[in-house]
């Protein structure tokens, strides 16, 4: 009984996961005996410097990618055992991503890549639906629009309205705000924390833009493929910035 409050009580958690590329003569360990539960509800960053393992772990954590060792679980099942296609099934039903390649699809409107995910778990989105997704991120006004008629900054919302409207359990984004100006930066960054007040969902993002961390719950830093800090309260954005500047001169 107290096992299964645990779990559930856990939208990921990741154990002992290790990540290694390269070749086995040149090895780069990406990821080095990672452990680390994220609390559904919350809204996590995970900070560190360049090749210090964030989008590995978020790949790993979203079960993009498999690890070498070590468990990852989503909403409580355990990824390991699922094949390809109930690995698919749950990513579809339970995770949504925002990652640095949107990834859109070149010949299809906005209105129909945030439709996309819908329809391929053989649903068929109501448009309210839809153009509800693309006015969140203030984009109402481009649902005809295809990706190469857009900006970068509008193809990366476009990604997020995408992202959630499936409602995930998940968000996992990688620098989301990354390629926006600072006023779309800041609605980016307003609807992540909205997405977990509000509707309860859980965020877990990248991030290099202090601003962007001081509006988590908790803070994650990595280096070298290894959690050097876990910060689970709120730190002002002077406070992280001089963290980060401090791993980066490790
Ligand atoms: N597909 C791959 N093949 C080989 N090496 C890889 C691959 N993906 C990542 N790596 C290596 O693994 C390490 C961690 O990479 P990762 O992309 O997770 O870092 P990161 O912290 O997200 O970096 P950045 O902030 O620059 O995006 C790096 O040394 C990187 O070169």
């Amino acid at each position: 009984m107290s096992d299964l409050l645990i779990e559930v009580a856990h939208a990921v958690a990741v154990e002992g996961v290790t990540k290694t590329y390269g070749s086995e003569q040149q090895p780069v360990v990406a990821l080095d005996d990672v452990t680390i539960d994220f609390a559904a509800r919350t809204f996590t960053a995970v900070m560190g410097p360049s090749g210090s393992g964030k989008s590995t772990l978020m790949h790993c954590a979203a079960g993009l990618e498999r690890p070498d060792a070590g468990i990852v679980r989503i909403g409580g099942t355990d990824l390991g055992p699922l094949n390809e296609r109930r690995r698919t099934e749950l990513r579809r039903r339970q995770v949504g991503f925002v990652f640095q390649a949107f990834n859109l699809v070149a010949s299809l409107t906005a209105q129909q890549n945030v439709a996309l995910p819908l329809r391929l778990d053989g649903k068929r989105p109501r448009q309210e639906t839809v153009l509800a997704a693309l006015d969140a991120v203030g984009l109402g006004d481009r649902a005809g629009h295809r990706p190469a008629e857009l900006s970068g900054g509008q193809q990366q919302r476009v990604a997020l309205a995408r992202a959630l409207v499936t409602e995930p359990t998940v968000l996992f984004a990688d620098e989301p705000t990354g390629a926006l100006d600072l006023r779309s930066s800041r609605e980016v960054l307003r609807r992540l924390r909205d997405l977990v007040d509000e509707s309860g969902q859980t965020v877990i993002t990248v991030t290099h833009d202090p601003i962007v961390a001081a509006a988590a719950d908790r803070i994650v830093f990595l280096a070298d493929g290894r959690i050097v800090d876990d910060v689970r309260t709120r730190m002002d954005a002077s406070t992280i910035a001089t963290r980060m500047t401090h791993l980066e001169d490790r």
